[in-house]
């Protein structure tokens, strides 16, 4: 029976919404699948309507690739993405392996992602994000405080965006540095003519401290929207700027800080005794070992990441890899 005109507009209504999905990064063989696994979990607690996507680099093992497909992940391999040969000190060293999450650009069978990294954890449905108008960069602005900025301009003057009325941009430096995104979490769109450009450009850019996050500050400096911290609380905001924060109102955390990783967590590290990190530490654990969130037990009856999009009866299924296969 050729579908109705309500059902066929379901059809391209559900169809437009299917093209959207949450998308991760994982590298190696370490313990970082743990906070995937935990990502995933809270996706599907917080019920979110669209799947989640783990880019995985090919040392990624093919255990781990199976856990994450039991999770209802949709898992996706790719190549590295190695900067140009350089001399830079990385904040941190490993951050030389980020630049790989250049390659979601070429999911372009999705119009809208949210990226998050693997160590972040979302308690509460953000899937609004992706009716953000479309053309634009949305992430959180990242503060200057950590001594991971130590060899920044910002932090030798003891300038942070976050508070620019405290220690002013001195004139006499120039322009204030611009806005500037944390890269644990965005929305965008994949675009294989931005995704030729961002590799392209890669080649002729020198890398710098943060790596991926300096250069995507770089690159989409003119399209960047900020979003409110509620969407990516950097764990540092909490002992730098507690005056933006609000922990009531946080959807989205990102454990960056030193020491605050929660599958690795010993409270030993500076800020790491804190109450508010505990109860944060505590708040992931909880979802990780949750196994009624597992995505065997969960009531979604096999939809990894949803109940079944019911829109003008359509249901749109979401296919996973392994049922793909
Ligand atoms: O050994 C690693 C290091 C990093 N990552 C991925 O790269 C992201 C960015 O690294 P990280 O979160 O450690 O940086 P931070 O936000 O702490 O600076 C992680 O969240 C993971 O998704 C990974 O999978 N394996
Ligand atoms: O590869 C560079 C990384 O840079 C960022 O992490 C930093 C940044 O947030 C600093 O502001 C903090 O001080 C620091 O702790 C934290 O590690 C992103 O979270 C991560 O996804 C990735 O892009
Ligand atoms: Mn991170």
């Amino acid at each position: 029976m050729a579908p109705t005109l309500a059902s066929a507009t379901g059809l391209a209504k559900a169809a437009s919404i299917s093209s959207r999905a949450y998308v991760t990064f994982l590298a190696g063989n370490g313990d970082y699948v743990k906070g995937v696994v935990g990502l995933a979990k809270g996706l599907r607690k917080v019920k979110t309507a669209y799947p989640l996507v783990v880019a995985v680099l090919p040392d990624v093992p093919a255990e781990h690739r199976r856990i994450l497909e039991d999770q209802g992940c949709v898992v996706r391999e790719i190549e590295p993405v190695n900067p140009p040969e350089n001399q830079t000190q990385f904040a941190m060293a490993y951050y030389v392996i980020n630049y790989s999450k250049l390659r979601i650009w070429e999911f372009v069978e999705y119009s809208k992602m949210i990226y998050l990294d693997g160590d972040i954890q979302v308690f509460s449905n953000i899937d609004h994000l992706f009716d953000l108008d479309d053309g634009y960069f949305y992430a959180v602005m990242d503060c200057f405080c950590e001594k991971t900025w130590s060899n920044s301009p910002q932090y030798k003057i003891g300038y942070c965006q976050q508070c620019p009325e405290k220690v002013k941009w001195p004139a006499e430096m120039g322009p204030a540095p611009p806005l500037y995104f944390n890269a644990g979490m965005f929305v965008f769109e994949p675009c294989l003519s931005v995704y030729d450009d961002l590799l392209t450009t890669l080649k002729i850019t020198t890398p710098t401290s943060f790596a991926e996050q300096d250069y995507l500050n770089m690159f989409f400096r003119d399209i960047y929207k900020p979003i409110p911290p509620t969407y990516n609380l950097v764990l540092a905001m909490l002992w730098r700027h507690p005056e933006n924060i609000d922990l009531q109102i946080t959807n989205v955390v990102h454990y960056c800080a030193a020491g605050s990783k929660p599958w690795r967590y010993t409270g030993k590290e500076e800020n790491m005794d804190r109450e508010d990190i505990k109860m944060l530490v505590k708040k992931w654990w909880d979802i990780y070992n949750d196994e009624s969130l597992d995505y065997r037990n969960s009531s979604a009856n096999g939809q990894p990441f949803t109940a079944a999009l019911s829109e003008a009866g359509v249901v749109h299924h979401f296919i996973t890899a392994s049922s793909a296969a």
